[in-house]
């Protein structure tokens, strides 16, 4: 499956009993030598009553992670495609806390990926407090950034670029990536400012390398600019492999985000 070109192997853990470790995700998320892909995502029976299903997330280097925006509408999509839920509201559980999936008419889908969390111990990141526009000097490599600390389940650093195109995401994003004091590593997102409604945005993702669009990243610059001061409650977020619409009012409430998702094929695997 694929959101906006970040893509996924996804498999029917309820119907089937599956056991995923690093090795597998590695090999399957192998270009080359496997199927290919950003992320593996595994369906589950649920873990509370108050949910339909439970969510785990691989990255492609074999790391299991806590939230993945794209793939929660994939997610939804296929749980209807499979026949595994006829609902067009779906509550499902994450590492992260409950999110709430929302298949809409025109084929869309839009999710409540829950409020962001600022308080920097818990992306994890190393800092002596809070600051109010939740930003933060950090040195790399000698040199001083401005980044924006967000979490959205999973963390999330934001740099201002002035143009996403000439970014430096594939030097500057490992190194921040693998920065000391995100003692989980972090996904790292380019955003340049195009309007208060509108932004750019470049992610090189924790464990993938940079995507063709990453949700999570989404939700979180669209925070941390607006925690900056410089966008508005309604953002059209454009990323190589196209467009989310993020909405956030505020300080303690959900970030919706809304955007396609996608079956690419079916197979089965052989073992
Ligand atoms: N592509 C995702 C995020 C996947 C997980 C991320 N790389 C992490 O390690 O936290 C998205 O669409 O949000």
């Amino acid at each position: 499956m694929q959101g906006l070109g970040n893509d996924f192997v996804v498999f029917d853990g309820v119907r089937q009993q599956i056991e995923v470790d690093a090795a597998l995700v590695q090999r399957l998320a192998d270009r080359r030598f496997g199927i290919g892909c950003d992320q593996i995502l595994l369906v589950e029976p649920p873990r509370s009553p108050d949910t339909d299903f439970y969510y785990r997330i691989f990255n492609a280097d074999g790391s299991e992670v806590e939230q993945c925006g794209n793939g929660a509408r994939c997610f939804a999509r296929f749980v209807r495609d499979q026949g595994l839920s006829d609902r067009t509201v779906i509550p499902v559980g994450t590492a992260a806390g409950a999110i709430r999936l929302y298949l809409e008419a025109d084929g869309q889908v839009r999710v409540d990926m829950g409020a962001p969390v600022f308080t920097p111990s818990r992306l994890p990141f190393a800092a002596d407090a809070e600051t109010p526009d939740a930003t933060y000097p950090l040195d790399i490599a000698g040199k001083i950034y401005q980044i924006g600390a967000v979490s959205m389940g999973n963390p999330h650093a934001v740099l201002l670029v002035d143009d996403v195109s000439t970014a430096p995401v594939a030097t500057l994003g490992p190194l921040l990536e693998q920065h000391p004091r995100f003692s989980r590593r972090v996904n790292v997102g380019f955003m340049q400012i195009v309007t208060p409604a509108a932004i750019r945005l470049r992610v090189y993702e924790r464990g993938a390398g940079e995507t063709l669009a990453c949700g999570t990243g989404a939700c979180a610059a669209v925070v941390s600019g607006r925690q900056r001061g410089l966008l508005a409650e309604r953002v059209q977020v454009t990323l190589p492999g196209g467009t989310l619409r993020i909405d956030w009012a505020g300080q303690g409430q959900s970030v919706w985000m809304t955007g396609p998702a996608v079956r690419v094929f079916d197979g089965e695997i052989e073992h």
